[in-house]
């Protein structure tokens, strides 16, 4: 049996080979999960230019006086003729502050606003509190030249899209997302739409394969199409065929456990020149894996129970297609106190892996028995609480859509109680 630490390590190891780098329009990144695949830093700075923070008035603090002539209007995108010494510009948020101006009066602290067209008149607050700087964004205060925009490996979120738009960057290189066929196998499974009704059904909705093709979408994956075999070995090889060229990597869910018909495993059998090794790894649920090369394309075969798979996904998959340290949490990890109302048991010698809720209302560690504050006003750490969803069973797919976490218990953990601290992995 291979530990969960090790076939990440292995999993990490085999998408690794799957990495190519392009060169992309920043505006093709805006619907997917993309990567940086270098480093990017600006070489401007951003503010370009000094520049209003409010809708008020420049003026330079040292000739502030209650009362001051107006120079022309500085509208957001206009030039800013200089201001004369002793004046102040109406000007909007955004408008390049003009040469002289040294900060901004908002309107707010006007008596006269923007109705009077040749002076205005200051508020107190104003006169008391205008100084060199006050409500203007400098040169470069947000990015100066040379600062890091991206770093290699980095997810292009909707910020870092921002950061790099704002710095005037087109274009950029990011890893071609790896082109996956995901597929479900199984007699037993039919599309969505297809009736599973009747007396004697022994059918079942496909639901691993909408579930699996968004786990792997959202983590950056290209999903170039899912298709359902049965449980026939020359089906499995006819999908692959019909794709040759067009994929990266198989992500297969089904078909690979002891029993007769296990449709992975006698596709490989049937293949010369198949490299998959069939394992199972100290995980529950998700413990029997496939990994390895099946007519010619890289594959991933995953369990098919539908909680197996994800949690697989979870594990191994979704930290490999990111790029993650492999040894570090593929999630944000924390302790948090177990609440259960029965004992709960886990397999020795696996890591089990249990669906979970994270209270949103947080347990004062710290405050005082009666509810008061600690000394200092402080409420103590917060540590969360976490309830377990269900049971361990993987069909259990309804609990694990209700769930915000997984609770890892250690392969040496055999019961939970209530009050147990508990690490947590906080699902996105
Ligand atoms: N004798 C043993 N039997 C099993 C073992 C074992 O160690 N010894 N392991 C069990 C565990 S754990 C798992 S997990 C499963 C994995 O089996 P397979 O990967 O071969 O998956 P299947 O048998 O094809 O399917 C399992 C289960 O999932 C349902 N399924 C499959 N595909 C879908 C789909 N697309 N949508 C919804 N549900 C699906 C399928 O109907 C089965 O109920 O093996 C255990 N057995
Ligand atoms: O490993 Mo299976 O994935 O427990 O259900």
């Amino acid at each position: 049996m291979v530990s969960v630490a090790e076939y990440r390590r292995i999993v990490a190891e085999h998408m690794a080979n799957l990495r190519r780098v392009e060169t992309v329009p920043l505006l093709d990144c805006l619907t997917c999960t993309r990567l940086a695949a270098a480093t990017v830093r600006s070489e401007v700075p951003v503010p370009g230019f000094a520049n209003s923070q409010m809708d008020g008035f420049a003026v330079r603090a040292a000739d502030l006086a209650p009362a001051l002539p107006l120079a022309p209007m500085i509208a957001a995108g206009a030039e800013a003729p200089a201001l004369p010494a002793g004046h102040a510009a109406p000007i909007m948020t955004g408008a390049r502050l003009p040469e002289g101006a040294d900060a901004v009066v908002p309107v707010e602290e006007t008596l006269t606003g923007f109705t009077d067209a040749t002076s205005v008149t200051l508020a107190e607050a104003a006169l008391a509190s205008t100084t060199p700087g006050r409500f203007v964004r400098g040169i470069g205060t947000d990015i100066a030249p040379g600062d890091v925009l991206v770093r290699e490996g980095d997810v292009l979120t909707p910020a870092r899209l921002g950061v790099l738009a704002s710095c005037g960057v087109t274009e950029l290189e990011v890893y071609a997302p790896v082109r996956v066929l995901v597929v479900t196998t199984g007699d037993e499974v039919v599309p969505v739409g297809t009736p599973v009704t009747g007396h004697h059904s022994a059918l079942v909705h496909d639901a691993n394969g909408p579930a699996m093709s968004a786990t792997l979408a959202a983590a950056g994956a290209h999903v170039v199409d899912l298709v359902h075999v049965r449980d026939e070995p020359a089906a499995l090889h006819e999908a692959l065929a019909l794709r040759a060229g067009a994929i990266d990597l198989v992500v297969s869910m089904g078909g690979i456990s002891m029993g007769q018909r296990e449709v992975v495993k006698l596709a490989a059998e049937a293949d010369p020149d198949s490299r998959m090794e069939f394992t199972k790894v100290a995980m529950q649920p998700g413990g029997p894996q496939g990994i390895g090369t099946l007519a010619g394309v890289p594959w991933i075969g995953l369990p098919g129970n539908p909680v197996s798979g994800l949690v697989s996904a979870e594990m191994f998959l979704r930290p490999a297609l990111l790029g993650l340290d492999p040894e570090a949490p593929a999630r944000p990890q924390s302790r948090a106190v177990l609440r259960t109302s029965t004992p709960e048991g886990s397999p020795a010698g696996k890591l089990q892996v249990r669906r979970a809720r994270v209270a949103q209302a947080v347990q004062a560690v710290g405050a005082q028995a009666d509810g008061a504050s600690t000394a200092d006003g402080s409420a103590g750490t917060a540590v969360p609480e976490v309830s377990l969803v269900s049971g361990p069973s993987s069909h259990l797919l309804r609990a694990y859509a209700e769930s915000n976490a997984f609770v890892l218990v250690p392969e040496d953990v055999t019961e939970l109680r209530d009050g147990d601290e508990v690490t947590v992995w906080h699902l996105g």
